[in-house]
C-alpha cells in the first residue's frame, strides 16, 4: 500500500454519502458525541451476540483466573455493530487500561514502535481499522504479538542496526469491517476471532429500551419494536433513529414514543417499514418501473436515479442485497419477487394482458 503523507486520512471505505444518511451505518458527528454515553460498560450489559459474548467471557475469565494477560482478540463485522464497544468492555473486564489507535493513524513502523514501547503490562491496545495499517507496521506487529518484542531500526543504509526491544505482555484488540482484507499471517496471530452478526429485531428492541432509559426518553414496547424493525440490524442506526423519533415525539406529541408516533416520525424522515431510505427506494423503483425488474447494468441504473455508480453500488445495494430485494448477476441487477411486493407493484408477467414492457410506460 502506498502511504502518501500529504493525503488526508484515507476514507476509501467510508461509503459515499454515508455519514449524513439517517440509516447510514457509519458514525456521524452526533453519534460520536452521544455514543460514549450509550456504550454498555460490561459483557452483562452488552445486548445480543450471544455466541461472541459467551466465548469472550470464557477467554477473559480464564485469563483472569491464571492472572495472565488475555489473548489477542480480533473483532470483525459491519460498521455500528459494537466493535469499539466490545474492545472497551474487554479492557474493563480485565481491569486494564486501554490505548486506542487505528490503522490509518499508523503511517510508519516507528509510530507503532512508539506506541508499543510505552504500553504498560496487561494494557489493551485497540487497533481500529487494522486492515488499513501500512505494510512495515504490520510486519512489526507480527513480532510484537507473538514474542512481545520489536526490532527498532537505528540509522540508515549499511550502518543501520536493529535494536531488539522487550515489550510487556499486552492484549491487542484489532477491529475490522473487512476481515477478508487481513493478511493470513496477521489473522493467525489472534487467539480469538469474534465475528459480529447483524442484530435481530428483538435484540435491537432491547438496545433501544436501554438507550431510552439512559437518554430519559419515555417509550412503549411497541414504539421500540417499530424503530427496531427499521434499524437494519445495527445498534448505531437504532440509537440514531431513537433520537430522531424522540425529537418528533417532543415537538408533535407529549414526548411519549408509541408505535403510532414512531411510525409517523419515521415517515417524515423517509425511513420505511423495512429500513429503506429514499435512495434505496429510488434505486429499487427505477429497477422495477423503468427496467421491468432487470437485468440492467449498474451504470444504466445509476444514471436512471441520478447518482454515481459508486453510490448505488456501495451505499444502496449492500443492504438491498442483504434484504433479498435485489440480486447482482453477471447479466446485471435484477429485482426479486420480494422487491415487487415491498413497493406494492406487480411484476410484468403477472399483469393481466401485460406485454412485459408495460412497466416501461405504465403509470
Ligand atoms: N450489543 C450492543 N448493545 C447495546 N448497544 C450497542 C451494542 N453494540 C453497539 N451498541 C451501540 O451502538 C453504537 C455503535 O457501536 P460501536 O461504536 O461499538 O460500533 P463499531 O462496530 O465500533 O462501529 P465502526 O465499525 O463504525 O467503528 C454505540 O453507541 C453502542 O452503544
Ligand atoms: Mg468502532
Amino acid at each position: 500500500m502506498n502511504w502518501d503523507d500529504t493525503a488526508p486520512p484515507a476514507t476509501d471505505d467510508a461509503a459515499p454519502g454515508g455519514p449524513d444518511r439517517l440509516v447510514g451505518a457509519d458514525a456521524d458527528g452526533e453519534d460520536t458525541a452521544v455514543e460514549a454515553a450509550l456504550r454498555p460498560k460490561d459483557l452483562e450489559e452488552f445486548v445480543g451476540q450471544e455466541r461472541v459474548r459467551e466465548q469472550l467471557d470464557l477467554v477473559l475469565r480464564a485469563a483472569r483466573a491464571r492472572g495472565a494477560t488475555a489473548d489477542h482478540v480480533l473483532l470483525s463485522g459491519a460498521p455500528g455493530l459494537g466493535k469499539t464497544t466490545l474492545s472497551m468492555i474487554i479492557a474493563a473486564e480485565m481491569g486494564a487500561p486501554i490505548r486506542i489507535t487505528s490503522g490509518p493513524a499508523i503511517q510508519h513502523a516507528g509510530d507503532l514502535a512508539a506506541i508499543l514501547s510505552s504500553l504498560q503490562e496487561g494494557e489493551v491496545l485497540f487497533l481500529d481499522e487494522i486492515h488499513r495499517m501500512s505494510r512495515p507496521a504490520e510486519e512489526m506487529l507480527y513480532m510484537a504479538m507473538e514474542d512481545f518484542r520489536v526490532d527498532v531500526i537505528v540509522g540508515k543504509g549499511p550502518g543501520a542496526t536493529a535494536i531488539p526491544l522487550e515489550l510487556p505482555p499486552f492484549t491487542l484488540v484489532g477491529a475490522t469491517t473487512r476481515a477478508g482484507l487481513l493478511p493470513p499471517p496477521l489473522r493467525d496471530r489472534f487467539g480469538f476471532t469474534a465475528h459480529m452478526e447483524f442484530y435481530a429485531p428483538a435484540e435491537l428492541q432491547r438496545v433501544i429500551h436501554r438507550s431510552a432509559g439512559l437518554l430519559d426518553v419515555d417509550i412503549e414496547p411497541e414504539g421500540a419494536a417499530e424503530i427496531a424493525g427499521r434499524s437494519r440490524g445495527t445498534p448505531r442506526i437504532a440509537n440514531r433513529l431513537l433520537r430522531r423519533v424522540r425529537d418528533y415525539a417532543q415537538v408533535k406529541a407529549d414526548g411519549l414514543i408509541t408505535r403510532e408516533i414512531a411510525s409517523q416520525a419515521l415517515k417524515v424522515y423517509e425511513v420505511d417499514a423495512r429500513g429503506l431510505d429514499r435512495l434505496d427506494r429510488a434505486v429499487l423503483t427505477a429497477l422495477l418501473k423503468l427496467f421491468g425488474g432487470g437485468p440492467v447494468g449498474l451504470s444504466t441504473l445509476a444514471v436512471a436515479v441520478g447518482e454515481e455508480r459508486e453510490t448505488v453500488e456501495e451505499v444502496a445495494e449492500p443492504f438491498l442485497v442483504r434484504e433479498g430485494l435485489l440480486a447482482r448477476t453477471p447479466r446485471g441487477r435484477i429485482a426479486t419477487p420480494a422487491a415487487w411486493a415491498h413497493l406494492g407493484l406487480v411484476p410484468p408477467q403477472q399483469q393481466s394482458g401485460g406485454s412485459g414492457q408495460q412497466g416501461l410506460f405504465g403509470p
